[in-house]
């Protein structure tokens, strides 16, 4: 990843930086003022040489002991107020630089809610983690130092130049003359320092996406024994990364001793000619006193340029980073309007299907998708699909690993965008609905439970955005066999750890079952939610399902035949498209592979001499061996690696 940008054309540093503006246009007046007490307080500085100078050639050249004291005062009052104005300059600036940090993370956040699923699976979570902590931290740093203290000090070297060659224009000038190769050096030094810092600051995002996935993937990593070659993998980016700072830190020790050689070479040069001219009488020894002190006082600010200009670019880096996913177009319904019109206008989901019109239920017309990053010559995944279901009916998905069954389910809650065709419910096409309005008419289970650090009842009732009563919470937990959560040490209220991993693979299930029928959805896609059960809970959560999907439309995935009996219709899915539609009965006597799937033998079986199942066995007593399609491509890339 990070090789790859370095080689892509970048916006000048400046331009990046610029787009901070929004963030800083509230806090502007608060940063100016600021900016403007620390350069007095810079210049103050300055006319610590010029009290000298009056001193050396005043007081102490008459021995008039008052006025060394009266000299000493000043420079005491000189230095309190530097310091006073340093220490109000900080405090003006922290409260809004922590406010600016704050809102570009919460503007980060929400806009990666709202970015389609598809921007999810090209970025690795460790590169969007890196971007809303490190790179924003570095961000607040150069609001906070490198863009005050470049303006500061360019206003004190210019100010002190001024005073430099009025105080002796020829030493001046020997001076000011590194000025020229230091800009230059200046200016090779950013553009190689902008390259390495993009490339860090990459690395460091690809190393958290390892430490995440070595992290949540800590059962696999331990259970094939891979914590070694983790460990390598991990320790590769490692000294790469290091590799890198290293390279970051020679290019800023080479700026660095050129910046403090050049000019410090300049003042000796200074020193020996000032001298010679005290010594010819051309010169007050007061004036060169003052012309040194003033050359050294601006030490500080030259020296300073080189690692600010290096935090600078790390910056732009930063800021680079921060846009390029805020860059990304949002789902593009997904507005606060929506939210709005959606709670003015949306009848409740509890309504059921009553309303339905004859165009009612979920109907898939002349539907084809490709993903997005699969290219524009990847065959499609599905092919005008055209399937209808009828309002209160349960069509199945029945189909081989892989041939698009959960892709045809992430269509209906437009978790991706079919590429033609149109999708409706109850007649109205769902690109036309607010997101909003869709996601509560729709609710899904998927087959991979996903928990979040929260407690179990608040998971559950993440299904319905809050409004939920106790009532909804038990008759959600009753249907999807998920009272378990009764017995935990507090209840729903037990918290249920990150990703819900601290529970069993079939009670994540439940309880994402469970989320998915507390709102009653008027329609429900459930794609293979009852994969992790064992029979019997499998059973009893069969018997409640089927209660809820009467009063529902439904689309769910079935792997293996009890999920098939739940219900009315099968919907056969084979390479992306529809191939046959019927009972489970009728599919299983007229169609091949449907008879071989539901069968569980193994590929080249005899189709054709398969037994049929009863539809009126009960589901567990019905259930064979988990079909031959069950665990999925993941699945059986995990079972080739073992
Ligand atoms: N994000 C993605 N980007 C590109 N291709 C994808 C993506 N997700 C799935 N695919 C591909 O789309 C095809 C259909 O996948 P899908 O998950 O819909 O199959 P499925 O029928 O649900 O399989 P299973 O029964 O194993 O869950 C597969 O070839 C898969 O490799």
């Amino acid at each position: 990843m990070s090789e790859n940008r370095e080689a892509t054309g970048r916006p000048p540093a400046v331009r990046t930086l610029l787009r901070l503006w929004p963030y800083l246009r509230p806090v502007r007046l608060r940063m100016s003022l600021a900016a403007v007490i620390a350069i007095v307080a810079s210049c103050l500085g300055l006319v610590f040489p010029l009290v000298l100078k009056w001193m050396v050639d005043g007081p102490i050249a008459h021995r008039d002991t008052g006025g060394v004291w009266r000299g000493a005062l000043i420079l005491l009052l000189l230095g309190a107020a530097e310091a006073g104005l340093f220490g109000l300059r900080r405090w003006l600036v922290a409260r809004p630089l922590a406010g600016i940090e704050a809102s570009m993370r919460a503007d980060l956040y929400r806009h990666l809610q709202r970015l389609p699923v598809a921007f999810h699976d090209r970025w690795p979570s460790g590169q969007l983690l890196s971007r809303g902590t490190t790179d924003l931290m570095l961000l607040r740093q150069f609001l906070s130092f490198p863009l005050m203290f470049l303006l500061v000090n360019g206003v004190t070297i210019v100010t002190g130049c001024v005073i430099l060659l009025l105080q002796d224009w020829a030493l001046g000038l020997l001076l000011l003359a590194p000025a020229v190769p230091l800009v230059i050096l200046c200016s090779v030094f950013e553009s190689r320092y902008a390259l390495v810092a993009r490339r860090a600051q990459d690395q460091v995002g690809d190393l958290t996406t390892v430490v995440e996935e070595g992290v949540l993937g800590i059962r696999i990593v331990k259970g094939f024994g891979r914590h070694r070659s983790q460990t390598q993998a991990f320790r590769a980016l490692a000294a790469k990364l290091r590799g890198t700072e290293l390279e970051k830190g020679r290019l800023l020790a080479g700026i660095w001793s050129l910046i403090t050689t050049i000019p410090e070479l300049a003042i000796g040069a200074a020193l020996v000619f000032g001298t010679l001219r005290v010594a010819d009488g051309g010169l007050s020894a007061g004036t060169l006193v003052a012309f040194l002190s003033t050359a050294l006082a601006l030490r500080w600010p030259v020296e300073s340029i080189g690692f600010m200009l290096a935090m600078s670019q790390e910056a732009a880096t930063a800021a680079e980073r921060f846009f390029e996913p805020m860059d990304a177009r949002e789902e593009t319904d997904t507005t606060e309007e929506d939210t709005a019109e959606e709670t003015n206008t949306a009848e409740p989901a509890a309504a059921g299907c009553a309303a339905a019109s004859a165009e009612g239920g979920l109907r898939f017309e002349g539907v084809s998708f490709r993903y997005p990053d699969a290219g524009p010559d990847a065959p499609a995944v599905l092919s005008r699909i055209d399937l209808h279901v009828a309002p209160g009916e349960t069509m199945a998905l029945v189909g081989a690993t892989g041939s698009g069954k959960t892709t045809l389910t992430a269509l209906v809650p437009r978790l991706h965008e079919a590429t033609s065709g149109r999708i409706t419910l109850d007649g109205e096409d769902i690109t036309l609905m607010p997101r909003a309005r869709l996601r509560e008419l729709v609710s899904v289970a998927f087959e991979e439970p996903t928990l979040f650090s929260a407690s179990a009842g608040e998971n559950v009732l993440m299904g319905v955005g809050g409004e939920a009563g106790d009532g909804d919470l038990d008759r959600a937990l009753d249907v999807a066999q998920a009272g378990f959560v009764r017995e935990l040490p507090r209840s729903t209220d037990t918290q249920v750890g990150e990703q819900g991993l601290s529970l069993s693979g079939g009670q994540r299930q439940r309880l994402a079952l469970a989320r998915a029928v507390v709102g009653r959805p008027r329609f429900l896609v459930l794609d293979d939610p009852l994969s992790a059960l064992d029979v019997h809970t499998e059973a009893l959560v069969e018997a409640a399902l089927r209660r809820v999907l009467r009063e529902t439309t439904a689309l769910v995935v079935a792997h293996r035949p009890s999920t098939v009996l739940l219900a009315d219709r099968v919907a056969l899915i084979s390479h992306g498209r529809v191939a046959a539609v019927g009972t489970h009965q009728q599919l299983l006597r007229e169609n091949a592979e449907y008879a071989w799937l539901m069968s569980g033998e193994e590929h080249g079986g005899q189709a054709a001499t398969v037994e049929p199942l009863a539809a009126a066995q009960p589901p567990a007593a019905a259930e064979p061996a988990r079909a031959g399609v069950g665990g999925g491509q993941q699945q059986r890339a995990e079972e080739e690696a073992r």
